[in-house]
């Protein structure tokens, strides 16, 4: 697994400072455009180009399940995995009809959900039937770790046979913010009660069960450490080590990212601490519900497009901000400059009447 430790490139500087001088030029007192201008001067220097676009998208969800689900972390019941699985292929999802909407490529991965899928049209890349119980051992085997980031590198390879030109990830998995919540803590070394939150919408004496829990096994695994591939092993899962090897293959060949919430955040986190040179790759969507995600962010020095109160998951977040970044590139490229619309600039003389 040594394409883990590949090398990241830098955004290009020419495209930048080309793309700030052009926004300097465009028909608007500077800086009016706000996070919109800097999108686009990202971008640019992203795809090393003087006109970024994106409108050729791909959607990766990975789904699978979690042995820690059996402890009571989350309000909904593991079948559930499986049934939202079925209903993103059938175009029922909140992902299905965003991305039909965006005209995104939609693909599922099933990288461990507990029952039968074969009969879909996904991808199939089944690792286990859902991850051990985190509480009581590893997640996972290191083999499973690795066949899991693999399967976020394959698919990061799909979107570009397709010549995409943004990479969005989404999770679907019950209890996966219990999951993520722990290797957020390890990595942040924060206790959980800090961290954890409602999920797809536990009461509060959940939530404290949950606290519990995820505490609980912290303590259990205090002798895997801190490094990020350990993290990830002990408290899984399958979709977020997938979401992890794909943000690193998609950085280390050039695809700008469009990060969801707070699995998806926690999934980039790993991933900076594996390589840091992908924080530039990394576009955040939106600020979710979910509790612990502002702590991720910070800890990211990450400052979110949105935030529109959304914990859903599934991608939806990033779907949802996917035509902010089309105007950012349809505003670079299509207004007019100062000098072609003949409209003065802060620097012309003033006339003054008399
Ligand atoms: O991404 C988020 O911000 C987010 C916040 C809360 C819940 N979710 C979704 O809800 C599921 C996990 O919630 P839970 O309560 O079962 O741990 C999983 O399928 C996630 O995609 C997602
Ligand atoms: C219904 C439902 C849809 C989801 N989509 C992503 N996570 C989800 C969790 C639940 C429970």
């Amino acid at each position: 697994m040594d394409w883990l430790q590949h090398p990241i490139p830098q955004p290009d500087q020419r495209y930048k400072l080309t793309a700030i001088k052009r926004q300097e030029q465009l028909t608007k007192p500077a800086g009016s455009l706000g996070d919109l201008e800097d999108l686009a001067i990202r971008l640019a220097a992203l795809q090393a180009t003087n006109m970024p676009s994106v409108d050729k998208v791909w959607i990766s969800i990975f789904a699978a399940d979690h042995g820690i689900a059996n402890a009571g972390v989350s309000a909904f019941p593991q079948a559930v995995t499986a049934e939202m699985v079925k209903n993103f292929v059938h175009g029922g999802a909140a992902i299905s009809v965003l991305a039909k909407q965006h005209q995104a490529h939609l693909e599922i991965v099933d990288v461990g959900v507990a029952s039968s899928l074969t009969e879909l049209n996904i991808i199939h890349q089944k690792i286990a039937l859902g991850t051990a119980n985190f509480l009581t051992q590893p997640a996972m085997t290191e083999k499973q770790l690795l066949l899991a980031l693999q399967a976020g590198k394959d698919a990061v390879t799909r979107a570009l046979a397709d010549n995409s030109d943004l990479f969005i990830a989404g999770d679907m998995g019950i209890a996966n913010t219990s999951s993520a919540t722990a290797i957020a803590c390890r990595l942040l070394n924060i206790n959980a009660q800090h961290l954890t939150g409602a999920g797809t919408g536990l009461d509060h004496s959940g939530i404290r069960h949950k606290v519990k829990i995820i505490q609980q096994a912290l303590n259990k695994h205090a002798s895997a450490g801190d490094l990020p591939l350990s993290v990830l092993q002990h408290f899984g899962g399958f979709e977020i080590a997938a979401l992890t090897g794909a943000y690193l293959a998609a950085a280390q060949q050039r695809t700008p990212i469009l990060v969801d919430g707070f699995i998806c955040s926690v999934a980039a986190l790993i991933a900076t601490r594996i390589n840091a040179d992908i924080k530039p790759w990394l576009i955040f969507a939106h600020k979710s519900q979910e509790q612990g995600h502002q702590l991720i962010l910070q800890a990211l020095q990450a400052k979110a497009l949105l935030n529109l109160n959304m914990r859903l998951g599934e991608a939806s977040g990033a779907a949802v901000a996917i035509p902010l970044l089309r105007s950012a590139c349809a505003l670079h490229k299509q207004m007019a400059t100062f000098a072609q619309a003949q409209v003065s600039d802060s620097n012309s003389k003033q006339t003054k009447s008399l």
